[in-house]
Parts: C-alpha cells; structure tokens; sequence
C-alpha cells in the first residue's frame, strides 16, 4: 500500500546542529556575548528560528530588546550555513527505499530558504513532493496545519510522520497521525515519555517498521 510519509528535518534526517552553533555565536560575538554550546544548541532548536534566539538570548542574559536584531543577523547568514550538516547514517538508503513506494514531503520548523539551501547542498532536492517550512503562512508546529497541508499535497493513501522531538510528536497528535519518532536527535526528555507508534535509533530500521506499520493499519 502506497503511503504518505512525512518527515521533519533538523534532528530528524540532518544533524545541522553544528551550523545553527555557527551562526548563533557569529551572533552573539557581534553584541559582545559568550558562545553558546553544541548542547545548548540542541536544546534551543525545534520550535523555529524566532524561539531559537529567544532560547539563546535567556541563556547569556540578552535582553529583549535585541531580539529583532540578533534575529534579522541569524537568519542574513542561515543559507549558508550548510558545511559542518551530516546526513545522519542510513537516512540516504533509507529514503530510496520508500520512495520507491511511498510519497516524501517535508514538515519543519525550520524556514523554508535554509531547508532548500541544504537540501540542495545535500543532494536531497528531489526526493520530497513537498516542503513546508516554519515560515509557511498557516502556521508553526505544533500548530498541525502546516502537517495536514504537506499530507494534502501528497494525495492519497495512510499517513505517517517521522520526526525527533517533543514538538514533533505533540504535531502528530493534533493531526491525528501516528509519529514515528528517531531517539537520536534533539529530543529534551526520555523517549518514553514522548507519545510514539514506535521509535528507532537507526535510519535503517524505518522501511520495516513503516512497512509492519502499514500492514496492521
Ligand atoms: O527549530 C527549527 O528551526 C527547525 O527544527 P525542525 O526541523 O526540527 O522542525
Ligand atoms: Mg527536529
């Protein structure tokens, strides 16, 4: 049965983390602040560019006031920012696999110009009928409407959605999908406590568990 599988991106198939590290202390070196951690990076990632800043500036202490601006230099650099980005292991194979079955759309927090920047840096341009990122005019996870409005475009057929986070899986819920959600990413609290139809440690565990998934819906 062909199926509708959307994914999320940063913490999900990319580890970016170390590029959005990059641009947020270029940042704050620019109002003279203290750099911030790869930890602290995965931490403040998931709920879009705007919370990202907001999470940061708490972290050093930055007022309010500078969120405009600190906001406006990160996202002047957030295109280029694809260099340090891994693939995480498995996801390439993985998604020839169930593309050869199955429709590909992306759901992210992330903005829509950096996703396709690297996406395209990546070579994974192509392999997605459709994208919406966090800027999208309906709305930011866990708001659902951007999810519901990625199945739309993919046509018919179950629905499922992989991501990495807290966010993520609160998305699936108000959607009424089941989240398939991958322990190895940015996640803030114990897989356990994260409402999943299942959960995987390894890209290449996915065909199967989709498939198993498939067959008992
Ligand atoms: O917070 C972001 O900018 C993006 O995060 P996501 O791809 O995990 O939704
Ligand atoms: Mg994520």
């Amino acid at each position: 049965m062909s199926a509708r599988i959307v994914f999320d991106l940063d913490g999900t198939l990319i580890d970016s983390a170390r590029d959005i590290q990059g641009i947020a202390n270029a940042a704050l070196k620019s109002v003279g602040a203290a750099p911030v951690t790869l930890e602290e990076t995965h931490g403040f990632i998931g709920e879009g560019i705007h919370v990202f800043v907001a999470k940061m500036r708490a972290a050093r202490g930055i007022p309010d006031s500078e969120q405009e601006r600190l906001l406006a230099d990160v996202v002047s650099r957030y295109d280029d920012a694809v260099t340090l980005t891994e693939v995480y292991p498995g996801v390439r194979d993985m998604l020839a696999t169930l593309s050869s079955h199955h429709q590909l759309g992306i759901c992210t927090n992330k903005l829509r110009s950096p996703c396709m920047a690297v996406l395209a840096h990546l070579g994974m341009g192509e392999l997605f009928g459709t994208v919406w990122g966090g800027d999208n005019p309906l709305g930011r996870k866990p708001d659902p409407a951007p999810l519901l409005a990625a199945f739309a475009d993919l046509g018919e057929g179950p629905c499922l959605y992989v991501g990495d986070s807290e966010v993520d899986a609160e998305t699936a819920q108000r959607a009424g999908v089941p989240f398939l959600l991958f322990t190895g990413g940015y996640r803030r609290t114990p897989v356990e406590s994260i409402p999943h139809a299942a959960a995987f440690d390894h890209h290449a565990e996915l065909p199967a568990i989709v498939e198993g998934l498939l067959a008992s819906a």
